[in-house]
């Protein structure tokens, strides 16, 4: 990774109009500074009457002298030969129209000498690949042309026959890893340097079709020309690739000073806007602790995102006239500069595995390890292991399995095939021992649970517990009770989504009434138990009374004895069973009242639940999902953690944007928002 500040330079258009003071002082440190004297007060209506000079650092500037040669050695070479090392790089003009910018990037029409950036750096880089044949270089170019917020594909034939509205515009496309592709732009291979020099003219020549005079588009659009550069050592499976971006802005002159109206205001007004949304993000990018930079907000940032404070070399050419009248602008121009340059970016090496050529590689390699171990061992082996082989191991794994010496070892030699045989076995065998150690353990839960529950209910249980063995008539009672408690709070299935019914479930847990409701429902649990226990003892009773009535009966001779003795038991059977009746009337009573209160606790805590989910769905997208479009939104899900585990909770989309609820405030934890965009 290669950290670096964005390099500016500056360069002055030669001129022979009256021209403002200004000087080079080359010896600061090596960064020269390019001052501007504006005379005091000045009668000529300077824009600014209180200062008189003004001073710019940048790391190189160029003199109305300077040859297209010398701008291309010291600028343009280095960002070129780090793009054919695998870096990205940008080089891009920036100044007022006719300050030279299009001289500078792609050339001058005249002289072969004038030759600009663009052919100079094509014409290197072919050099190079000649010149370096330990690795195969592909370059593929692309030309496109944004003009008043509308991309356009320079290299499109249909440029000729057809106007520039009715062309098809490019379009801007992100991927979930945020890289930019762009639809309807061709990307064009070029073998050699006349192939990329065709190109080059190609687009400029379509640039110029589309031109009117009331449509002067080379000054009223931005160009951005790009190199894609491929190289792969040969026999190597890593590819380096790198983007070279040469961009040739619009004029970067205000609106209210070129005194334009109509069609051109409208340009004007487009070409400000993209420039001072290139200005927004550059003066974020040199804020300190900024997030959110707006690359988004024109096609030209959003293309130019990774040389601004992202991926790549970058370096700025700020074209600069210096004319007497453009004085004002040159020093917006160097202004701009200066924020610019403060600008870090982090280029690293685009290095990528070819999958293709890294599975050609593998293979040839294992079948050179084949060989090999042929050549050790003497045998040839297959994949599988054969049924005699299989059948030696199975004795051998069958003896170290019996061996009881904890210090045995099973030695199948070093065959991949064997040892993989021999764990795939090991494993199996392991598993039915788990299983089966598991099983043991639920078992004796389960019987634990069911002693448990015996001594806990040991005064109210009857002898020969009903619940454990389900053999007395009273059993049915006890179980049907206990049911009837143990009925869930919670909605049944298809009322509640999932998400819903585990938010509510932790609610209810977490919610001050929860320790009524289950002192409520151990209270109830308590009086059903009584209830069953005494309908049993009842039940009991009375048959021992009717059967030792009976018994009794046979050995009393007197008539009015027996009728004596059989009255006054009736008696006592009657009082005890309005004893029972009424306790039992009372117990009833009570669990009636049980249930009531359990039923009004359930709805309050639904309710109660109802207007936290509101509330809580309110905070949540306000807070998360207020900034997305509904319209970049085709599904989301949201992951909670309810205790330890996650759970998906799928989203809706509503007209106004996303929508999620989301439950307990206590226990869950947001962890992520995954949002697939179209
Ligand atoms: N360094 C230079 N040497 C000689 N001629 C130059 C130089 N710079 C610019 N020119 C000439 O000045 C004129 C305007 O330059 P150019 O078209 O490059 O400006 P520009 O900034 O690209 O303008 P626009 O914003 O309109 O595209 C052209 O005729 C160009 O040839």
């Amino acid at each position: 990774m290669v950290k670096h500040t964005i390099k500016i330079s500056a360069r002055l258009r030669p001129t022979n109009s009256p021209t403002g003071t200004y000087s080079i002082d080359e010896e600061d440190n090596g960064n020269p500074l390019l001052e501007f004297v504006v005379p005091h007060n000045s009668a000529d209506g300077y824009i600014n009457n209180k200062r008189e000079s003004y001073k710019f650092k940048f790391q190189k500037i160029f003199d109305q002298d300077a040859k297209q040669e010398d701008v291309f050695d010291i600028i343009a070479k280095p960002v070129a030969e780090s793009a054919l090392a695998g870096y990205n790089g940008t080089i891009f003009a920036y100044g007022q129209t006719g300050s030279g910018k299009t001289f500078t990037v792609t050339g001058g029409a005249e002289r072969y000498s004038d030759r600009g950036i663009i052919p100079r750096i094509l014409s290197y880089m072919f050099e190079q690949f000649q010149k370096d044949s330990s690795k195969i270089y592909t370059t593929h170019i692309s030309y496109l042309e944004i003009y008043n917020e509308c991309g356009y594909d320079l290299l499109d034939p249909r440029h000729e026959a057809s106007k520039l509205e009715d062309l098809p515009k490019v379009s801007i496309m992100e991927d979930a890893d945020q890289n930019i592709h762009l639809k309807n732009l061709s990307n064009h291979q070029a073998t050699n340097e006349e192939e990329s020099l065709n190109l080059l003219f190609l687009g400029d020549t379509n640039r110029m079709i589309a031109e009117t005079p009331m449509n002067q588009a080379s000054t009223r659009s931005h160009c951005i020309f790009t190199i894609h550069i491929s190289s792969r050592e040969s026999g190597s499976a890593t590819i380096c690739r790198s983007k070279l971006h040469l961009v040739d802005l619009a004029g970067s002159e205000r609106v209210t000073k070129s005194g334009v109206g109509g069609q051109l205001l409208t340009e004007a007004k487009y070409i400000n806007l993209s420039l001072s949304y290139l200005e927004q993000v550059i003066i974020a990018l040199a804020e300190k602790n900024r997030t959110h930079i707006p690359y988004r907000n024109s096609m030209m940032t959003s293309v130019l995102r990774d040389s601004l404070g992202g991926n790549c070399m970058t370096t700025m050419i700020a074209t600069i006239s210096v004319e007497k009248r453009n004085m004002e602008e040159s020093i917006s121009t160097c202004r701009f500069a200066q924020r610019v340059a403060l600008i870090k970016n982090e280029a690293v090496l685009n290095e990528e595995i070819d999958p293709r050529l890294m599975i050609i590689r593998l293979k040839k390699e294992i079948q050179q390890l084949k060989d090999e171990l042929v050549m050790i061992t003497g045998q040839q082996r297959t994949d599988n292991l054969s049924q005699e082989e299989k059948q030696k191991l199975e004795e051998l794994i069958k003896v170290f399995l019996e061996d009881t010496d904890p210090e045995a070892t099973l030695e199948v030699g070093a065959d991949m095939r064997k040892i993989q045989h021999s764990f795939q076995r090991l494993k199996v065998t392991n598993a039915t021992d788990i299983l089966v150690s598991m099983l043991k353990k639920e078992k004796k839960k389960a019987q634990d649970a069911i002693n448990k529950l015996n001594m806990e209910n040991g005064e109210l249980t009857p002898p020969n517990s009903a619940l454990s063995s389900g053999s007395t008539p009273n059993s049915m009672s006890v179980c049907w009770y206990l049911h009837r408690v143990s009925l869930p709070l919670l909605p049944t299935e298809g009322q509640m989504s999932f998400g819903r019914q585990e938010a509510f479930e932790i609610f209810r847990t977490d919610s001050a009434d929860s320790g009524t409701i289950d002192d409520n429902k151990l209270l109830l649990k308590q009086r059903c138990y009584k209830i069953a226990s005494s309908f049993y003892y009842l039940h009991l009773h009375f048959c021992n009374t009717f059967l030792g009535v009976t018994s009794d009966s046979a050995n009393i001779t007197e008539p009015d004895q027996v009728e004596d003795k059989l009255r006054k038991q009736i008696d006592e059977e009657k009082k005890s069973y309005k004893k029972m009746f009424t306790r039992l009337k009372g117990l009833k009573t009570e669990i009636e009242h049980l249930q009531l209160l359990l039923g009004k606790a359930k709805m309050k805590m639904q309710k109660d639940f109802e207007v936290w989910w509101s509330e809580e769905a309110t905070k949540l997208q306000v807070t998360f999902f207020s900034k997305i479009p509904y319209a970049y939104v085709t599904n989301a899900i949201l992951y909670i953690n309810p205790g330890h585990n996650l759970y998906p909770i799928q989203l809706c989309i509503h007209k106004e944007g996303l929508r999620a609820k989301i439950t307990n405030k206590k226990s869950l934890h947001l962890l992520s928002l995954v949002v697939y965009t179209t």
